[in-house]
């Protein structure tokens, strides 16, 4: 008898552990352990946040599949390991010592027919994987319409083919853009229809010559500013035409910029979007940027974007919503911040926590007039480039200032169209969804834009680029902090000795600026000796 009841009590114990257990714990976390996971674009920027999270999260995932290509002469096993030994993964790695042995490379390659992928490891993925996050794509502005499209488009609709083949496949997460529709003020989380029929513009392409797509590339794309947005726009839809097949959701995020707590705060391994514009702002190259002081800077957080990418992927699998579902993955609608209060907290950062070797003192003139940006350009740009050129021509080094100018107006000139306007996205299913997770999972998962405190938040990304990106220690920073103090005198000593130049100049060519200047001297002599006099009179 006292056996069974003691069998009894251990049992409801059990029971009533196991109850609080689960209601502490996080449905997403908890939905991903045993699963397997398939993601594209795994080795990019956002690709790795995503696997780092998955993996700590989740530590019991069954399987994280990721399709690399080789690159840079680099087999994909190469790219892998020395992928997982990137400090991103620093976290996992104290958490789960061998989170590696759950990541399983699969060599492909987006852009050829059936990905690349060989059968061996098509039926591998077919017969396996539950979730597929499609993050990989050309995010280039530049990128040629032709190699756009077969990435962005084709390499798309060709994982929508293999993922409809999947047998165990419950949720299928597509990584857009927010400015797929920017030739649109409001954006609402609905798939516009597409400008052309796609399957018209790829077979288009695929015949015509190369050099012909570029001239005619500005009229394809119409209203888009570049080959990039208008290839996202095309293959949301193309994903769309799949959602009687697939469990699919899309995910848009606006300008993906450091992270904001994990796996660091101020965590970036790109020079992509503001991130190459605020190094060269902190590196005292960039003087002058074209932007709209106070257009909203949609900028939004690493982490934040997986955390979402995550729960939306918890949320197609498990709830299933009877419609497709589009989330809108921004901060403006909700926690606005203006590209004028961007620069100023990126120039205050950078004056006490300076970058190494800098060209010259932060400072950034932010306008939106062309013609102001232009004289800043050749003022603060150009002239100190063609100066600093001629120096090192003169110490017998090759001159690259100008080269690096001349890349950062490309550069500039392709980011306007961004810095320049606002966008009205509206955000009710991230906000439906944030309402439909538990404290746990809203605290493991967060997406709260809301709680963001964007002075920090750039402080953060600054110390993170120059930490992450730079690899500069912050030991560094009282040399850093002389450096610039040894540019503002070099710049004190240059304006000084500019200015009696140009006034030297002037007074040879007008009595008027002789008059005046002998005017001066005289008043300052006379003010000097009753000085002199007073103090002796003093004594
Ligand atoms: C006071 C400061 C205030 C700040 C003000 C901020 C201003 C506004 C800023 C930003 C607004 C952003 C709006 C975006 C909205 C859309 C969002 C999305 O949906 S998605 C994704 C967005 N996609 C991109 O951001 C790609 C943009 N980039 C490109 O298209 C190209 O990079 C491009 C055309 C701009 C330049 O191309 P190339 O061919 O000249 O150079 P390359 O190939 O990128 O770089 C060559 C090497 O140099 C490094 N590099 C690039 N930038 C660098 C830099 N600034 N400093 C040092 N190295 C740099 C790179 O890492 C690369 O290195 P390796 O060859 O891979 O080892
Ligand atoms: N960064 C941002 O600001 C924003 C990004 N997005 C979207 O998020 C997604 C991820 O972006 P992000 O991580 O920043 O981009 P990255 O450029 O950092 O990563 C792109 C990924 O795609 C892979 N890839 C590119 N070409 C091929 C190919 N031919 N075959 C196989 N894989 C390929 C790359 O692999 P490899 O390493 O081999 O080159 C890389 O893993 C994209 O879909 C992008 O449109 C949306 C909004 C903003």
């Amino acid at each position: 008898m006292q056996v069974v009841n003691n069998h009894k009590r251990y049992h409801l114990q059990e029971v009533r552990r196991r109850t609080e257990r689960e209601s502490t714990m996080s449905s997403i976390a908890a939905y991903y352990n045993r699963k397997t996971v398939l993601i594209t674009g795994a080795t990019g920027f956002m690709g790795k946040v995503l696997m780092e999270k998955l993996l700590r999260s989740s530590p019991n995932v069954e399987a994280v599949y990721i399709l690399v290509r080789p690159k840079a002469g680099q087999s994909m096993q190469e790219r892998v390991a020395n992928m997982v030994k990137s400090k991103v993964f620093d976290r996992v790695r104290e958490d789960c010592p061998h989170f590696q042995e759950k990541i399983k490379p699969i060599n492909a390659e987006l852009t050829q027919p059936n990905l690349a992928i060989s059968a061996k490891d098509s039926q591998e993925l077919l017969s396996r994987v539950n979730v597929v996050f499609h993050c990989a794509a050309t995010i280039r502005f530049d990128e040629p319409l032709k190699h756009a499209l077969l990435l962005n488009v084709m390499g798309t609709q060709q994982l929508l083919l293999l993922s409809r083949q999947m047998q165990k496949l419950e949720a299928f997460i597509h990584v857009s853009t927010a400015y797929a529709n920017c030739n649109r003020r409001n954006i609402d989380e609905v798939i516009y229809p597409p400008p052309v029929e796609i399957k018209k513009l790829c077979d288009l392409v695929e015949w015509l010559d190369e050099s012909i797509i570029q001239e005619i590339t500005p009229k394809l794309i119409g209203d888009w500013p570049n080959t990039y947005t208008y290839t996202k726009a095309l293959a949301e839809y193309l994903v769309q035409q799949e959602k009687d097949h697939l469990n699919v959701a899309i995910i848009r995020p606006s300008i993906v910029g450091a992270s904001w707590h994990e796996p660091f705060p101020g965590w970036i391994d790109n020079f992509n979007g503001p991130s190459g514009m605020i190094i060269a702002a902190g590196k005292g190259i960039l003087q002058t940027v074209k932007v709209n002081n106070d257009a909203v800077a949609d900028l939004i957080p690493v982490d934040v974007v997986i955390n979402l990418i995550l729960a939306a992927g918890w949320y197609t699998a498990v709830h299933r919503p009877k419609t497709m579902m589009v989330y809108n993955c921004t901060t403006g609608g909700i926690n606005p911040f203006c590209w004028g209060d961007i620069g100023y907290h990126v120039i205050s950062t950078f004056k006490r926590n300076p970058l190494e070797q800098a060209f010259r003192i932060p400072s950034a003139q932010m306008t939106s007039n062309h013609l102001i940006n232009q004289y800043w350009i050749t003022v603060s740009h150009k002239a100190p480039a063609m100066l600093y050129d001629f120096y090192l021509r003169l110490t017998g080094r090759k001159p690259r200032m100008m080269k690096i100018f001349n890349r950062l107006h490309k550069s500039m000139m392709l980011l306007e169209y961004f810095t320049t306007q606002s966008w009205e996205w509206s955000s009710e299913n991230m906000n439906m969804l944030m309402a439909q997770l538990s404290p746990e999972d809203r605290r493991l998962f967060n997406f709260d834009v809301r709680q963001l405190h964007w002075s920090e938040y750039i402080e953060n990304y600054c110390i993170g680029a120059k930490k992450y990106l730079l690899n500069e220690d912050m030991s560094g920073i009282p040399a850093a902090k002389q450096h610039l103090r040894k540019l503002r005198n070099i710049q004190y000593a240059f304006n000084t000795t500019l200015l009696v130049i140009i006034w030297r100049i002037f007074i040879a060519r007008s009595q008027m600026a002789r008059n005046i200047w002998y005017f001066v001297v005289s008043l300052c002599y006379k003010f000097l000796s009753y000085f002199r006099a007073s103090s002796t009179l003093r004594h």
